[in-house]
């Protein structure tokens, strides 16, 4: 087995019912490769009920299945409604949420209990960069928020370097490539399948890069934020990476 290729879109908190016509529009270009959309979580029961052949997903989720917390969403509860993935521990959640790994941790879990797929991001900070510290970072956030239980099954991996998130920069293909084969090696060493557990990239994703970022070993697809909002960006992202 291979890692199944996934083109991700993760809408934060943008979009809006008008927004639905473009999930049919990314569902009618037929692609091959595996299509998400992640839209905020009141536009999921109208999304899922027009999804067509696109996945549809959730921003983040509760590390508890049910009980007393205001505001919040069950992985079961997800589940139920016909979502298939769920993000966790994206770096926005975890610098306004102040989420830590042992969060994302148990958030992953609670989405693998609820049958959910676990997208877990990891990323660094310019700082961390800037100090030569990225892969020591990578590395213990990965420790950290993979929970026991993961397999290639129900866990995705995002490599988004903080830096790299809406501000039309991109690390050069050599530094996402360092990242990538870290993860994979860890993966390996932790997972019997960690071979086949899906790497994505995000941060500043576009049509105009796609093809030279999903041409980097062990990239696997993209988790994307502004160019996932409309179709006729999100498209030739989609296509790039079925023609990888
Ligand atoms: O954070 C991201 C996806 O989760 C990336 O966002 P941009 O593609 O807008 O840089």
């Amino acid at each position: 087995m291979a890692p199944r290729k996934l083109a991700a879109g993760n809408w934060k908190m943008n979009g809006d019912l008008a927004a639905l016509d473009q999930i049919a529009m990314i569902g009618d270009a037929g692609a091959s490769c595996d299509v998400l959309i992640c839209p905020p979580a009141p536009l999921l029961v109208p999304m899922i009920a027009g999804a067509g052949p696109v996945k549809i997903g959730a921003q983040d989720c509760h590390a508890e299945d049910a009980g007393a917390h205001t505001g919040d969403i069950s992985a079961v509860l997800l589940r139920d409604l016909g979502a298939s993935h769920v993000i966790v521990g994206h770096s926005e959640r975890r610098a306004d949420h102040a989420e830590t790994d042992a969060m994302v941790c148990a958030k992953a879990a609670a989405a693998h209990r609820a049958g959910l797929v676990a997208i877990i991001c990891l990323g660094e900070t310019e700082a961390e960069r800037d100090d030569g510290r990225t892969l020591d970072v990578i590395a213990t956030q990965l420790a950290g928020s993979l929970p026991e239980g993961a397999t290639a099954a129900n866990s995705v991996i995002a490599y988004e370097p903080v830096w790299a998130i809406g501000t039309g920069r991109t690390p050069s293909l050599d530094q996402i490539a360092e990242v990538h084969a870290l993860l994979r090696d860890r993966l390996v060493a932790r997972l019997a399948d960690g071979a086949d557990v899906a790497l994505l990239y995000g941060g500043s994703v576009k049509p105009g890069n796609a093809t030279e970022i999903f041409a980097v070993p062990h990239v696997d697809g993209a988790l994307v934020g502004g160019a996932s909002l409309k179709a006729a960006d999100f498209i030739p992202i989609i296509a790039a990476l079925d023609a990888a």
